[in-house]
């Protein structure tokens, strides 16, 4: 290590000679200090290598064979000791950037760094975008902001494909006025689903992962992409799941040859989405009435309607079947894992989950006319402790790496960062780091604990009275906190998705009665241990359970 070549440092070892009458130990001891307080990295140094058995060959094949194992090892390596390790993936260099500040870095505007997401990797493998058509997605390097990348200007405007899609989800999906709206679909979708279960005194059991992805996900589907999607392709959501079950295969990108299971289910599936694309677009009268309205039937939510206008413009069916089919999925496939993981956390604490369950009955009200109930929406979506399961929910159960290209050399927690490179920050490590997430060393960052976010104020009625109140405040910065990406390739439907989940809790806590039986295997029987993620999904964004909860429950109202 070159640590003398840093002036400061060299300054202070001479100017310790002047200690030489100290006893020897003493002064190394003080120059050891010292060293490791001043030594700052060089911009031109470095960072430390992940090691392998065989060079260019053993990270590559452990990356590629089991990604959890290589995260591990890599957060292994880095842990308490580094903030930047770098290593290779066949012959590309990969940086990993890790603590706050770094991570920071790969989220802001930095020059020299680009947004590289994986959507862009997945034209073809997952979207089935026809090669020609991949070809004006992939000559577009303008990027999604409105000025165009420096050195990329020149493209027309209508050519701009990235910033197209992007601006339609920013108008119609990230825009809190339609993410409100679509919340509010999603409520009266949901209730009406709720309200049609009988009110009981008897038990009756369910299997939990199985009712969100049935249940939970036809509300949360039709609250964006309207009715007429699941009316007119019985077995939509069966396809669904099957084509999310082999995602991973085809994002790994073996040719059809190789593989030709996972093409055809996912081509069966999108050949529903093309079905329903081409004949909504046809039966939409794009100048009648309903043309600017948040949701109807055919398209569902504006958003979905807006994108298959444009979309339609400039594709063919076979890429606006794939497009709407991988965004079909994004609106669940998510979701739902998401939301069977917050209900499993919550129905194994009965604690935890009579304490949930009597924040939720606070935004309960009663039509003082008709007695019927129905939630406060604006209350239940800013419950403390309801937002605080939701983030150890998404902090433990989803697992996301956001990729950079280098574009030109830039210097990362000081350490220089080649050219030609790539930047990669993941969850894997910033979402379990004890320095972040657990800093009052109460609860271990790799621990689900449901009060994680919660801070207890003083506060002053309007009658001078003080009370201890408890307020959602998150336990690290936004920087150790990346479920949805950053940037801005950041997943537009992040406020949708915090909503649906909120919603669904609290919906599902204030009507029922729940409780936890067994966990249960793939066929039914009892297991003796708790459900794990399936690894396959580890950095593909939500991981599901690899088994289910067995519950009973009965509705109250
Ligand atoms: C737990 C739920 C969800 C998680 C963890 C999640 C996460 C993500 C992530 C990490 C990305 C990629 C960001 C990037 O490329 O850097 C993404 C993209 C996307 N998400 Fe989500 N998402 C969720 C739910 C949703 C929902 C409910 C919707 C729609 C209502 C949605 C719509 C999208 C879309 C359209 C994109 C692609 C955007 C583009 O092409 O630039 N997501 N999501």
């Amino acid at each position: 290590m070159e640590i003398f070549e840093n002036a400061t440092l060299r300054e202070a070892s001479v100017g310790l000679e002047q200690y030489a009458t100290l006893p020897r130990l003493a002064v190394v001891g003080l120059v050891f200090c010292l060293t490791f307080l001043l030594w700052r990295p060089q911009a031109s140094s470095q960072p430390p290598s992940l090691q392998e058995a065989i060079p260019l060959v053993s990270n590559t094949y452990l990356f590629m064979t089991n990604k959890e194992a290589f995260i591990r090892k890599a957060a292994d390596f880095v842990r308490g000791r580094f903030d930047i390790v770098q290593f290779r993936l066949g012959l590309k260099k990969i940086y990993l950037v890790t603590g706050e500040k770094n991570v920071q870095a790969l989220m802001k505007s930095t020059p020299g760094l680009r947004a590289e997401t994986g959507v862009e990797t997945l034209l073809e493998s997952v979207w089935a975008m026809p090669k020609e058509e991949v070809q004006h997605w992939r000559l577009d390097k303008t990027g999604r902001g409105k000025t165009p990348l420096p050195g990329t200007e020149g493209l027309p405007d209508d050519r701009r494909f990235w910033y197209i899609s992007h601006q339609i989800y920013d108008n119609y999906l990230t825009a809190k006025k339609y993410a409100d709206n679509y919340t509010l679909k999603f409520y009266d979708i949901f209730e009406k689903h709720l309200d049609s279960m009988p009110v009981s005194s008897e038990w009756s059991t369910f299997g939990v992962y199985d009712w969100v992805r049935h249940q939970m996900a036809e509300c949360a589907l039709m609250s964006v992409m309207g009715t007429h999607i699941i009316d007119m392709n019985p077995g939509f959501l069966d396809a669904l799941w099957d084509t999310d079950r082999v995602t991973p295969d085809l994002v790994a990108g073996f040719p059809r040859w190789m593989q030709p299971g996972p093409y055809d289910i996912r081509d069966k599936f999108y050949a529903m989405a093309r079905k329903w694309v081409e004949t909504s677009m046809a039966q939409f009268d794009f100048d009648g009435p309903d043309q600017d309205v948040d949701w109807e039937p055919l398209f569902g939510a504006r958003v979905t309607r807006e994108q298959a206008k444009w979309m339609s413009q400039n594709h063919c069916g076979e890429t606006l079947g794939g497009f709407f089919g991988t965004f079909a999925a994004g609106v669940v496939a998510n979701s739902v894992p998401a939301a069977t993981w917050a209900l499993m956390e919550l129905l194994k604490d009965p604690e935890l989950y009579q304490e949930v369950r009597a924040e939720v009955q606070t935004a309960v009200v009663t039509d003082p006319e008709t007695g019927k109930r129905s939630m406060n929406v604006p209350k239940l979506l800013t419950l403390p402790l309801l937002q605080s399961v939701y983030v150890e929910t998404m902090r433990l159960h989803v697992s996301y790496s956001i990729f950079r290209a280098v574009t030109q050399p830039v210097t990362i927690g000081g350490y220089q960062i080649e050219e030609g490179a790539a930047v990669l920050a993941t969850t894997c490590i910033a979402h379990v780091d004890d320095a972040a997430w657990n800093a009052q060393g109460t609860h271990p960052a790799s621990q689900f604990w449901g009060a994680r976010h919660i801070k207890f104020v003083e506060e002053v009625d309007e009658k001078g009275n003080k009370a201890t109140v408890p307020k959602f405040a998150m336990a690290a910065r936004p920087s150790s906190f990346f479920p949805y990406g950053g940037g801005q390739s950041i997943c537009p439907g992040r406020h949708v998705a915090k909503q649906h989940l909120l919603m669904m809790l609290a919906l599902l806590l204030a009507r029922f009665e729940i409780e936890m039986i067994e966990w249960v295997n793939g066929d039914g029987s009892k297991s003796d241990r708790e459900p794990e993620h399936v690894s396959a999904y580890v950095g593909v964004l939500a991981m599901p359970p690899d088994r289910d909860m067995k519950a009973r429950w009965r509705k109250m109202w």
